[in-house]
């Protein structure tokens, strides 16, 4: 049977990437994606503006919404320092088949927990089954109607604390207008745009970066 576009993202990277090294891993996918076929990574472009924020919260625990073929998990990781940790939520199972092996082509399993799951099913979990109290930073990157209520629910859990930020993907498109209403409204947060494109194509997207105040 015909294979599927995630195998065949898996083949690319171990094709052209190095063992071992994830920012080949990351260049590998976005070749891919920008020349045979477009997937839903967060992408070359707003991986730049990710990598910065990632950069500049050393953070220490990581939870990350949508793991697809496991690509910015990759790019998130890559940037953690030696004690640092990334959960990654996945609830297809084939995708995070293709995921947990592009993760260990990069080298990176040691850093990432990927469990397999809904989010709203596995949020209020994260402290019996990690041990992590708090969140320093949460990259949302799953369905769009999703971001608002699991937000809501890592509010509720307590797994925010001061200075927490929330990273989240494709608020422009498709679109998250119910969750930037919310964030852009609510006291308890500070937000930020930042102007980007849908990865791989011309048309305008962005990521809101929030920063939770306790
Ligand atoms: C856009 S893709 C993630 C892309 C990835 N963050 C990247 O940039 O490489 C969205 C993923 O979230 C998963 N997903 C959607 N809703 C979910 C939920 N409620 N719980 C867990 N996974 C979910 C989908 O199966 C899909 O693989
Ligand atoms: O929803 C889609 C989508 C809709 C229709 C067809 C393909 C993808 C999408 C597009 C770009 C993204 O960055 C992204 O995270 C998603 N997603 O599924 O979560
Ligand atoms: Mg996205």
């Amino acid at each position: 049977t015909r294979s599927t576009r995630p195998q065949r993202l898996l083949a690319a990277v171990q094709k052209n990437a190095t063992r071992g090294d994830p920012r080949s891993v990351v260049r590998a996918i976005d070749q891919f994606c920008r020349h045979k076929e477009w997937a839903m990574n967060v992408g070359d472009e707003k991986g730049c503006i990710l990598d910065s924020v990632v950069s500049e919260a050393n953070p220490t625990y990581v939870l990350e919404l949508g793991t697809y073929c496991g690509y910015s998990t990759v790019r998130i990781a890559s940037l953690l320092s030696p004690n640092s940790k990334l959960i990654t939520v996945e609830f297809n199972p084939e995708y995070a088949k293709i995921a947990r092996q592009v993760i260990a082509w990069a080298g990176l399993q040691d850093k990432i927990h990927l469990v397999e799951g809904a989010s709203g099913d596995l949020i209020p979990k994260m402290q019996e089954m990690f041990g992590v109290k708090t969140f320093d930073l949460v990259f949302l990157d799953h369905w769009k109607d999703r971001y608002l209520p699991d937000t809501k629910l890592m509010e509720k859990c307590g797994l925010l604390r001061k200075g927490s930020i929330l990273l989240a993907d494709n608020v422009i498109c498709p679109g998250t207008p119910d969750y930037l209403e919310y964030i852009r409204n609510s006291p308890q947060y500070e937000s930020q745009y930042f102007k980007s494109h849908l990865e791989y194509t011309k048309v305008e997207d962005g990521l809101e970066k929030s920063v939770f105040l306790g």
